[in-house]
């Protein structure tokens, strides 16, 4: 299995009068097609933990290499290209931006890749958004949807680039236990039927008993990081 995320003693410390440790010396390896869960107690530091392996943050100590690649002297513009080639995010609340419509929210991450014409992105986003279910919804604005289909759409945003790992935080956490369970095997499939790899934070035990892999963080440091059986799920 080749490493997608290696971080060897991440650490992020907020500057303050009393320094914020936010992240305590992680050392992890990614590898594809898995599904994690990182757990922990309301703030043990998981939130920031993703956004570092993310690169939405910048760790003051360690290193973190993506697909081999060292961030570390990366200015933000490489960060940035990075982070669009192989990472997509899902959040708890949606961002969809509500003055575009699904198709076009869709669409935003491939803009800003430059990579394809004003139809193949279009094109794109409707095969997406038919796989994920809402094959009727490409014109209608975000608030004209379900807290379900929301995130289902924050979901094909995610793939717009095709990314190798979907960064979760907390994407069941506004949902009612149907669409929650929905969007849980929407995850679940992007490892096993798209080959992605999805890391998820969730305070959710049901969804985090069904991950292939549990990390568990406690003041920002993990304390455990245990497979499951495969057969598990
Ligand atoms: N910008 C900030 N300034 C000060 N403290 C911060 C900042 N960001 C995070 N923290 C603190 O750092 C710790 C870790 O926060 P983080 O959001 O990563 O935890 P979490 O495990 O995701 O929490 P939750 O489960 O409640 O979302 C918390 O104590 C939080 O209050």
């Amino acid at each position: 299995m080749s490493a997608l995320i290696e971080a060897e003693h991440l650490t992020r410390i907020l500057p303050a009068t009393v320094p914020v440790t936010l992240v305590r010396d992680v050392s992890l390896t990614v590898g594809e097609r898995e599904f994690i869960a990182i757990t922990g107690p309301s703030g043990s530091g998981k939130s920031s933990l993703l956004y570092l392996l993310g690169l939405l943050d910048r760790p003051t100590g360690g290193t973190l290499r993506i697909a081999g690649q060292d961030t570390s002297a990366m200015d933000d513009d490489a960060l940035a290209r990075l982070r669009l080639e192989m990472l997509g995010f899902v959040f708890q609340f949606h961002f969809l931006l509500p003055e575009f419509t699904v198709s076009e929210n869709v669409q935003l991450p491939m803009r800003k890749a430059g990579r394809l014409s004003a139809r193949e992105m279009r094109e794109r986003a409707a095969g997406l958004l038919e796989e994920l279910g809402l094959a009727g919804h490409l014109d209608k604005r975000p608030d004209q949807l379900s807290g379900g289909q929301r995130q289902r759409v924050a979901v094909a945003r995610a793939l717009a680039n095709d990314p190798h790992v979907v960064l979760a935080d907390e994407p069941t956490g506004s949902l009612d236990s149907k669409s929650s369970e929905q969007v849980f095997q929407i995850l679940r499939d992007l490892v096993r039927k798209r080959g992605k790899t999805v890391i998820a934070v969730t305070h959710d035990m049901d969804i985090a008993a069904r991950a292939d892999r549990r990390i568990h963080l406690v003041d920002g440091g993990v304390v455990s990081d245990e497979r499951a059986a495969p057969a598990a799920v």
